[in-house]
């Protein structure tokens, strides 16, 4: 196994604003595939603040996730490390940051109707870049790995590249983005 971080990091401290051990977080977006509540087939991941640079998020698979009968489809899985990955880099380190690179390791199936947990860990930041990883487990075994880069953007990336109706609402409707999300920094 390669060694990771691939670079030298520094591991960075928690936000003094971010969410104190045991919090749960809010939806990030409201229309997000994987945490929103207003996806009606989306993730809905739920996730809480651990100690020190983790995050643990739960996804309860649901037949709308199928990918062979009655498991889990490999690329929502990867979608809910995503979602639990970029959780723990955002709800941390309070910054805006996009998934640059994401690799998954597939240990054993997910059924409908379990729930996996995602224990994240926030690894170590070398200047705009941050290395995540986490482990995923249901009823406690290991079914999936990940780790991830993830790269701060300013908000203008979200404004430069996202489209414009999508822009205005939320503007107009704040609420779409979670509570934790200044969207005046
Ligand atoms: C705030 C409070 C709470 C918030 C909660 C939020 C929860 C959120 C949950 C959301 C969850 C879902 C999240 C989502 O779904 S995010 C959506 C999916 N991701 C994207 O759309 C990102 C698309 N990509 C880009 O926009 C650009 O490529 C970015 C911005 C990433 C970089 O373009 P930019 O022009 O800005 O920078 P750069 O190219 O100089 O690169 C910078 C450095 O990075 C290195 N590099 C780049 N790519 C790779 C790579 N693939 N492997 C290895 N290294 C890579 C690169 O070599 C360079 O290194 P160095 O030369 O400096 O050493």
């Amino acid at each position: 196994m390669n060694s990771w971080p691939p670079v030298e990091t520094t591991v960075p401290d928690r936000h003094p604003d971010a969410p104190a051990p045991d919090t749960e977080l809010p939806e990030h977006y409201a229309h997000c595939f994987g945490c929103g509540d207003s996806v009606e087939h989306g993730l809905r991941l739920r996730a809480t603040a651990g100690e020190g640079m983790t995050v643990r998020s739960r996804f309860t698979v649901t037949t709308e996730h199928q990918g062979a009968p009655g498991l889990a489809h490999g690329g929502l899985l990867a979608c809910a490390f995503d979602e639990a990955l970029g959780s723990a880099v955002g709800h941390l380190l309070r910054r805006p940051a996009v998934t640059a690179k994401l690799e998954t390791d597939f240990l054993r199936p997910v059924p409908v109707g379990t729930t996996l947990v995602i224990d994240a860990h926030l690894d170590g930041i070398a200047g705009r870049k941050v290395y995540v990883s986490a482990e995923g487990t249901v009823e406690g075994t290991t079914a999936v790995r990940a780790r991830a880069l993830f790269i701060t953007v300013d908000l203008k990336h979200f404004v430069d590249h996202g489209r414009p109706e999508d822009i205005r609402r939320v503007a107009e409707n704040p609420a779409l983005l979670g509570r934790s999300i200044d969207v005046n920094p």
